[in-house]
């Protein structure tokens, strides 16, 4: 790829902001030329206005860029750019969105505003590219070719990559998932420090329910002009624990019987390496291996394990039977990376190679 193509962030001052920051900046595709926030950081320069909370110095260029308001037009008539990474509390999200879609442009959104509505489909490219199909039904895209892709929940995601495989190979009827998950998750300064330290609090507002409908979402299938969710029963548990990054999950899963017999240690290892289906596709953002299976006994752990495939592989490890359901496992994915801005950009790299991100002028008359 040779010219690379102008992209904007929605929420750039925030924690995810800033992973897209983070991850974007010597991005081989991509060039952040506008950041947007609120009103409080509109007109500010980005290292006035956003407290940088990552562990890599905020690059020099994007600290001088000025803030812009949070609008598809300003008032000169010149328009953000119509790549839009959109990290959004999900009210503002709602209100925002459909704004610069209307406006024509792709909005790569990481938010839960719009992530179950029928037309807007909710991916990981790993899992379900093909879901992608539902952004021709949206009414922005056939009126100005904009419109809004999104990206799971930050639990869903290492989930669903873990499951996809086992899903495809062997079939899942039953998933209970227990979450332990990282205090970045819920933004800065998010959970106070008296309430998280020494503690654990066994409630994340509409997390549950978030992700029991998305994961069934993401690995349902595309029929017609529909997503028929997977029809398996799931229940999930979440709670917030006292780790700074990454996001661990106990699973247990009861399977279908897809395989003709029952499944055994090595049919799902087996199923977890062989899982590269974007290989051949060159995203730069894709890990090689999405799932890395790690054999010893105390793995996955936060501290050690949530950057492997810099930070876009979900891990897995502590395999074994289950005594209600048939396998149970531990799973951990990194929750501002692969859960959040990574995700989001390894979806814009898939529209990119699909052609999906052409000048919106091109699609809108094409429509
Ligand atoms: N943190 C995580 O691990 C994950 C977060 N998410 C989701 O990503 C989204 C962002 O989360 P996070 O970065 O943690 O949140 P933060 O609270 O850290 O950041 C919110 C961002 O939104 C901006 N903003 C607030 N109000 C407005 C407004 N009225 N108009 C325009 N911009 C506004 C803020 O700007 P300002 O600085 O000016 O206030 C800031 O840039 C949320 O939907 C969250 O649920 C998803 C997965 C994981
Ligand atoms: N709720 C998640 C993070 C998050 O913001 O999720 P969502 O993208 O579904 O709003 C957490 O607290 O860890």
């Amino acid at each position: 790829m040779q010219n690379q193509h102008e992209i904007g962030i929605l929420g750039a001052t925030g924690m995810v902001g800033q992973r897209f920051i983070q991850l974007l900046e010597n991005h081989p595709w991509f060039k952040i030329t506008w950041l947007a926030a609120s009103d409080r950081s509109s007109g500010k320069r980005y290292e006035e206005a956003a407290k940088w909370r990552l562990d890599t110095p905020c690059p020099e260029r994007i600290a001088k860029m000025t803030i812009s308001p949070a609008e598809p037009y300003s008032k000169d008539g010149a328009g953000a750019p119509k790549i839009i990474f959109a990290a959004l509390d999900a009210d503002i999200a709602r209100e925002l969105e459909p704004k610069f879609a209307a406006a024509g442009c792709a909005v790569v959104s990481n938010s839960s505003a719009f992530r179950m509505h029928p037309n807007v489909p909710l991916v990981i490219p790993e899992v379900n590219a093909d879901h992608l199909h539902l952004i021709e039904d949206q009414e922005w895209r056939k009126e100005s070719g904009g419109y809004i892709v999104t990206n799971p929940n930050c639990s869903a995601i290492g989930l669903v990559l873990a499951l996809k495989p086992i899903e495809e190979r062997f079939g899942i009827e039953q998933i209970f998932v227990t979450t332990m998950q990282a205090v970045s998750g819920a933004g800065y300064p998010g959970v106070p420090s008296m309430d998280i330290l020494g503690n654990v609090v066994p409630y994340i507002k509409n997390e549950e329910q978030k992700m029991e409908e998305e994961t069934l979402k993401l690995l349902g299938s595309l029929d017609g002009e529909h997503i028929a969710p997977l029809a398996a029963r799931m229940s999930a548990h979440c709670n917030r624990v006292a780790v700074e990054d990454g996001h661990t999950e106990s699973v247990s899963i009861k399977l279908g019987n897809k395989l003709g017999r029952p499944a055994t240690k090595e049919d799902l290892l087996e199923a977890w390496a062989e899982f590269k289906p974007l290989a051949g596709q060159h995203l730069p953002t894709a890990p090689e291996q999405p799932v890395e299976w790690i054999a010893a006994e105390d793995r996955p752990q936060p501290r050690l394990d949530k950057n492997r495939g810099r930070g876009m592989a979900a891990s897995v490890g502590r395999l074994r039977p289950c005594g209600l359901l048939d396998w149970k496992l531990t799973v951990l994915s990194h929750n501002t990376i692969r859960g959040a801005a990574g995700a989001a950009i390894v979806n814009a790299e898939l529209l990119l190679s699909l052609g999906k991100l052409e000048p919106v002028a091109e699609a809108a008359a094409r429509a």
